[in-house]
């Protein structure tokens, strides 16, 4: 039997660069855009004399990359190793896959360890699908002369192919390996992995759709094991806002303290992976995590400039090396940022509060705002509840002009461009728009995607705007769902829902 478990991509809202030090904390919205990970046996049997041997196959299948990566996986030390072209190596999937094994192992008596190898000498058969909304088609909708719209998009095959970004090295325009839209692909890949490989092997019980508890100790087994094989894979420990919105789903998070993965790093690497991955789950994981999501009757849109994407790990070392050398002006940038970004939080949490208790009022009021540029938001409100709620809203704007002044601050202090006066231009436009509440750029900031939190139905026409402005509105909705079961394989579920599509090549 074939599990299938999906993972969200996400959008950091505020706390970039911030977020990389506690106690600062960051808005992450989950989104519609999800990981899927199918994991089911290679063989339907095994050979009699199967229990002497001491490696098994694994087979990880992409179809839109068009690779296919043959393993051998050593039931002795639990490590994998590449049969096929190094090219096709997938590293966030090789630590999703030992982690997960050595947790199992970890976690289990002598009989279940049995079963499990049992299970294991039958192979694993994985295969790995994004959602389109994780990588751009711009180039793709341009050249077949298609209008810049989402109506383009959503044409598309689902699972369309990927397309490779030419090798290109110039700074923090660097484009990464992928043509990708910014939402945390190798996150979202990585913890779909862990989760579906943990279900199948009997380790974890994961939520299913319908299911919207967030405590689920199994979610925080997901988490630390998706947390650790993504740092490692990346080479570096970021702040992990990434994994645990795909794990947990949109959420308010302070970072967990990197001491927390030294057992995996480095001198300590002679271990046995069975003891690196137990010392992981007895760890003193100190993140914090809240449940935090957009106020009702808002949307959150993406919108892709098209100017090719940034490299967050090179624009985190430009931040890096600017505080160490400016400690007086990094303290009152930061000062200021936190000060916003708290602003931010406590507006959209009132105007949540708010809807609760009138929502009425706050439907009305909401409404009224959403085909009116914001000079005429006040004079709407016909009562004192509409009146908190429209304070509540010019609150946010004024808010997240804060975070972005502050952070084009940052960037011209630190020489990298955090809003680049093309970002600027589009969001000071996006932002005097009907219906919209605010924009920015998300996480690091720089080329990627431009996001936007709208009022009511005003979603088409400031999509229609962005066409005309050359930028392509996506497919992407915030979704607070995080990690879970799927019933069936998504292709199977894109086939039956007959959404009519075009090839593009
Ligand atoms: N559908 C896919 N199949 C296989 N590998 C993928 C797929 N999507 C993304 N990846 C891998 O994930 C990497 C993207 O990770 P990263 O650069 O961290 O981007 P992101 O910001 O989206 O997480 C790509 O270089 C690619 O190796
Ligand atoms: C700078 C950061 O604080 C935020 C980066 O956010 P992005 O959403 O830009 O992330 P990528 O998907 O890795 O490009 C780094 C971090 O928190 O790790």
């Amino acid at each position: 039997m074939a599990v299938v478990a999906s993972a969200p991509g996400k959008v950091l809202m505020t706390g970039g660069y911030l977020i990389l030090e506690r106690p600062n904390a960051g808005l992450v919205l989950s989104t519609n855009a999800r990981f899927y990970a199918i994991v089911k046996p290679l063989h339907d049997e095994v050979p009699a004399d199967s229990w002497a041997w001491v490696w098994t196959d694994v087979k990880l299948t992409s179809p839109q990359l068009a690779r296919e990566t043959m393993y051998k996986l050593s039931l002795k030390q639990l490590t994998l190793q590449c049969t096929s072209q190094s090219e096709t190596r997938n590293p966030f999937v090789e630590h999703a896959i030992q982690y997960t094994i050595a947790a199992a192992y970890a976690s289990f008596d002598e009989v279940k360890k049995q079963t499990l190898r049992n299970l294991l000498l039958q192979g694993l058969d994985i295969t790995i699908l994004g959602c389109n909304d994780f990588y751009s088609y711009r180039d793709q909708i341009e050249a077949c002369e298609l209008p810049l719209t989402p109506e383009s998009l959503g044409s598309l095959p689902p699972f369309a192919s990927i397309t490779f970004n030419a090798e290109e090295s110039n700074g923090y325009m660097r484009k990464p390996e992928v043509a990708k839209t910014g939402l945390g692909s190798s996150a979202a890949m990585t913890t779909a992995v862990v989760a579906a490989l943990l279900q199948y092997l009997g380790v974890a019980n994961l939520p299913t759709k319908e299911d919207k508890s967030r405590d689920n100790k199994d979610l925080d087994l997901v988490h630390m094991i998706a947390q650790s094989a993504h740092c490692l894979a990346q080479g570096k420990v970021g702040s992990g806002f990434d994994v645990s919105s795909a794990v947990f789903g949109s959420q308010r998070y302070v970072r967990f303290s990197p001491e927390v993965l030294s057992s995996a790093q480095g001198a300590l690497q002679w271990k046995p992976l069975e003891e690196v991955v137990s010392d992981i789950l007895k760890g003193h994981w100190d993140h914090e995590r809240t449940n935090f999501s957009l106020p009702p009757l808002m949307t959150l849109l993406l919108g892709e400039p098209g100017a090719g994407g940034s490299s967050t790990v090179s624009m985190v070392g430009a931040v890096k090396k600017w505080q160490k050398s400016n400690p007086e002006s990094y303290l009152e940038t930061w000062r200021n940022l936190s000060e916003a970004n708290a602003l931010l939080e406590s507006q959209l949490s009132l105007l949540s509060k708010l809807a609760t208790e009138s929502w009425d009022a706050y439907k009305c009021i909401v409404g009224k705002c959403s085909v009116l540029k914001l000079e005429k938001w006040m004079e709407q409100a016909a009562d004192p509840s509409e009146e908190a709620v429209v304070k509540a809203l010019l609150g946010a704007r004024d808010a997240m002009l804060s975070i972005r002044h502050h952070m084009r601050y940052l960037g011209e202090a630190a020489g990298i461009p955090i809003e680049p006066e093309s970002q600027t231009r589009l969001l000071d436009a996006t932002m005097n728009m009907e219906g919209v509440l605010f924009a920015g750029v998300p996480g690091a900031g720089g080329f990627d995607a431009v996001f936007a939190v709208t009022l009511g139905d005003s979603t088409i026409s400031i999509t229609k705007e962005w066409t005309s402005r050359n930028v392509l509105a996506l497919l992407v909705r915030e979704d607070p769902q995080g990690v879970c079961l799927e019933s069936s394989d998504p292709r199977a579920a894109e086939v039956t829902s007959g959404i009519s599509s075009i090839q593009i090549q």
